[in-house]
């Protein structure tokens, strides 16, 4: 069995991270998404199992003492975190597995991952995130504002990251993505 490849995409919360995994999956259907746990209350249209496992707070403890984590965050006051079993499990059988996950996770992706490839978003100005993260109307005012404090101290460790990519005219920037990962582009 050969070992897989580990990809992590990471930047400020409505930068268009998921926008951007959704067209390099069409593009690439062999990649693997992992799906997280959070704490988070499901919005309108996401289903348990596929955009995320939901769960309490309490599980959600339970399972970190039980490491079933390989990394989890506090983010605008809920935990986040991406499941070891299934991710071991895929890359076990080689298969290259993206996660969507927030900068302090990425963090501990890279210490415990050091081989893993770490792209950060970014997005065009902070006003254009915000114009984003408000267009898609899906936050309370209360979540978009944490996103936006968030938002500020993540743009500030892009550096930490091996490879930086601007999400301003989304074809541009997904071809970047590829680029990023498979050394060129389909486009
Ligand atoms: N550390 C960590 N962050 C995650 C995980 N899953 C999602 N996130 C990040 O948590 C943040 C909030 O996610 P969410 O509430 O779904 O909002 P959205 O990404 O802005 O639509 C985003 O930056 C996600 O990338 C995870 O498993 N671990
Ligand atoms: N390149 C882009 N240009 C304009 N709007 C974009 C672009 N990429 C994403 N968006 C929009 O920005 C919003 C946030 O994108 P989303 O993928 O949900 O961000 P994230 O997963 O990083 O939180 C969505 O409404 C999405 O349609």
């Amino acid at each position: 069995m050969t070992a897989g490849k580990l990809i992590v995409l990471t930047g400020p919360s409505g930068v268009g991270k998921g926008t951007l995994l959704r067209s390099l999956r069409q593009r690439h259907p062999e990649l693997c998404l992992s799906i997280s746990a959070t704490t988070r209350q499901p919005r309108q249209g996401e289903v348990d199992g596929v955009d995320y496992h939901f769960l309490t707070r309490p599980a959600f403890q339970d399972k970190i003492a039980q490491d079933a984590f390989i990394e989890w965050a506090e983010f605008a006051g809920n935990y986040y975190g991406t499941p070891r079993q299934s991710l071991e499990t895929q890359m076990a059988q080689g298969h290259w597995v993206i996660l969507e996950i927030e900068v302090e996770g990425a963090r501990q992706v890279r210490r415990s991952f050091p081989e893993a490839l770490l792209v950060f978003v970014h997005p065009p100005s902070f006003a254009e995130l915000e114009r984003r993260l408000r267009g898609r109307d899906r936050d309370s005012e209360e979540a978009i504002q944490r996103r936006l404090e968030r938002a500020k101290e993540e743009l500030q460790a892009a550096d930490e990251f091996d490879v930086q990519v601007t999400n301003g005219v989304i074809e541009d920037a997904l071809q970047a993505l590829e680029v990023a990962v498979f050394g060129e582009s389909k486009a």
